[in-house]
């Protein structure tokens, strides 16, 4: 890791040189030099002194103070439907990086949406002053694609591409390191964009890695830009790859795909262990369209000890083991008690909400028969989990270590015709959770290789979901799926969730009989209650699986995994690596060596 060649000089493009037009010998060397810098290093430094000394203000100083000192509750109104372009702080492991996200940066109206977010009485200034520093960033952007693509003579393919193009504006911050040794306050990674632009302070801190694998400090002078080829620009050619830039030797290596999906797929389990993102992305696009298994628990004979009943839950344990989650149908249910329930339900959300509030209270929504007869479901897919795990002895413990809730949810009409966040992505923290829905679709859950599928039941279908709480008790045995809603189309949706939650105090422990050197146990025994208290903690809000982080025995995090994956490859190539650790303090290490010598300079007749 320490260099001991000198490391490479990164390409300077002055882009303020009048030459550098289309057609000139200027212009066409500096499309080469372009393309082999992106090939090789991934950027290069562009010289473009557009950004006056006023602009250069307004966004480092006026901007970016009034941002980043905004509270804590105005700042995650920065939220976006993709990962990464909304608010992103106060994570456990990168505590000193902030940034925000500003979607469609180059229009007046996606600065003003923002704007207004944060600030609802206006901020006239920070609109202007963004506005126009993203077109200028923006102008040099269409540049340096059109010179790449023309290095690359596909220059018919560049309008398409620009205009299939959206900015994302980003400010970020880094907080003052407090030491003075050098601190990583963001892990390794790649863009997921096209190409990214970036302007910093006078302060230096970012550094890339070339091909070769030597990180380079990135040192730029102030009106310069450092221009990094992201994911989807990767050095065996563009993404959208032209039939130019297929041949023999130069097969076809990635499907075209949208940029939001790629992104998408790095939110996911998967997609962050990847060491490929998109190679492991374009394979899992792949994947034909799955559906959830769907089980059937309406069979008469449907009780234990039958042949019926094993063949069930060997499908249950399948599908809980590899989804979480599956489709029921259980036809115990009047097609009455379905209708009624959501009649009853749609006159409650439509009540105003004074007496919506008091209504719940003092008459309660009458629920009752139609828990009653799903809680059978619940019982019986327990049952089910519990046998196929071996574990039937613990069956009365489970059954009476468990009550229900139930949730009556409504998603409003979406208000455009893209979809619509309705329930954002998460893991339920009960043991079972069986969602019952009006034919609006919207469900979405996660498969454990990071394809999101609709999830679309019929009316005389249930979704059985996993959730956290039996996920840990079966010590990871069934897993627990993160699911989400999309609303999309007119309109609203309907939908009864029963959760079946573990009993205030009851302790939530795998038992001894599943835990073993194969399967270590994975989480620290937790009660419900503490759990979901932590999980609505900012910390437990923020983090990616408040499970891992509040009960984890195994260090699961990015860093963690990224550090792993280095270590592998370097002891299987070298079988050794050097290591930065600074947990030792320097004077410990001063006094090590001291000693050290000392023993060696004792006379040698002392010496044992
Ligand atoms: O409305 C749905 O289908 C999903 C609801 C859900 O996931 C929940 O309430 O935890
Ligand atoms: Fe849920």
């Amino acid at each position: 890791m320490g260099s001991l060649t000198t490391p490479p000089k990164l390409l300077v493009v002055d882009f303020n040189n009048e030459e550098l037009r289309p057609g000139t010998t200027t212009w066409e060397s500096t499309c080469k030099e372009i393309r082999h810098a992106f090939e090789n290093h991934g950027c290069f430094i562009a010289l473009y002194d557009k950004i006056s000394p006023q602009l250069q203000k307004s966004i480092f100083q006026d901007n970016s103070q009034q941002l980043f000192e905004l509270p804590l509750e105005r700042k995650v109104l920065n939220i976006s439907e993709k990962p990464y372009h909304g608010y992103v702080g106060q994570i456990s492991f990168l505590p000193n990086h902030e940034a925000f996200g500003i979607d469609y940066a180059t229009t007046s109206q996606g600065i003003q949406t923002f704007s207004n977010l944060m600030w609802p009485q206006g901020n006239d200034s920070f609109c202007e002053s963004s506005l126009m520093f993203s077109k200028i960033v923006a102008a040099l952007d269409n540049k340096v694609v059109r010179m790449l693509f023309e290095s690359y003579g596909i220059t018919k393919n560049c309008e398409s591409y620009v205009e299939s193009t959206t900015y994302l504006l980003r400010y970020l911050k880094y907080n003052t390191p407090k030491t003075k040794e050098t601190s990583m306050v963001f892990p390794p990674h790649t863009d997921k964009t096209f190409t990214t632009i970036l302007y910093q302070n006078h302060i230096s801190g970012l550094e890339v890695q070339t091909r070769d694998l030597q990180w380079i400090t990135l040192e730029f002078p102030p009106s310069s830009f450092v221009v990094m080829a992201g994911e989807a620009l990767r050095n065996d050619k563009i993404i959208e790859v032209d039939e130019e830039l297929i041949d023999e030797e130069h097969p076809l290596k990635f499907k075209p795909f949208v940029h939001l999906d790629l992104i998408k797929f790095f939110d996911t389990e998967r997609g962050r262990r990847s060491q490929n993102l998109v190679e492991d992305f374009c394979e899992n696009m792949d994947s034909k369209n799955i559906n959830l298994p769907k089980i059937d628990f309406s069979h008469k004979e449907l009780k234990p000890h039958t042949l019926v009943w094993n063949q069930v839950k060997s499908q249950v344990h399948k599908a809980l083991v590899e989804y979480g989650c599956f489709e029921a149908s259980f036809d115990k249910f009047p097609i009455s008690l379905q209708k009624s329930i959501f009649e009853s339900s749609q006159e409650l959300f439509d009540l105003p909400s004074q007496t919506k509030l008091k209504s719940i209270r003092t008459k309660p929504f009458n629920g009752y028969s139609y828990s009653e007869q799903l809680s059978e479901l619940d019982q019986m897919i327990r049952r089910m989990i519990l046998e196929s795990l071996g574990v039937e002895n613990y069956m009365d413990e489970h059954m009476n270590s468990t009550n229900y809730l139930l949730r009556l949810m409504k998603y409003k009409t979406p208000q455009s015709s893209e979809n619509e966040m309705g329930l954002s992505s998460h893991t339920d923290k009960s043991n079972i959770t069986i969602l019952y829905q009006n034919q609006v679709n919207g469900l979405q859950v996660l498969t454990k290789d990071g394809q999101w599928i609709n999830v679309d039941p019929t009316p005389d279908t249930f979704i059985v979901l996993i959730g956290d709480s039996l996920h840990a008790w079966t010590n990871g045995r069934m897993h627990a799926p993160f699911h989400r809603v999309m609303m999309k189309g007119n309109e609203a949706r309907y939908s009864i969730g029963l959760f079946t939650i573990p009993k205030t105090g009851y302790m939530i422990k795998a038992p001894k009989e599943l835990v073993d050197e194969e399967h270590p146990l994975l989480y620290k025994p937790f009660t419900h209650l503490e759990f979901i208290t932590f999980s609505y903690t900012e910390e437990g809000m923020q983090c990616e699986s408040a499970l891992k982080t509040y009960c984890d025995l195994k260090p699961d995090t990015l860093v963690w995994n990224q550090v792993k994956s280095q270590v592998h490859k370097a002891l299987v190539e070298y079988g050794c690596f050097e290591a930065y650790f600074d947990k030792i303090p320097i004077n410990l290490q001063k006094s090590i060596f001291k000693v050290s010598q000392e023993i060696f300079d004792l006379p040698f007749t002392n010496q044992t």
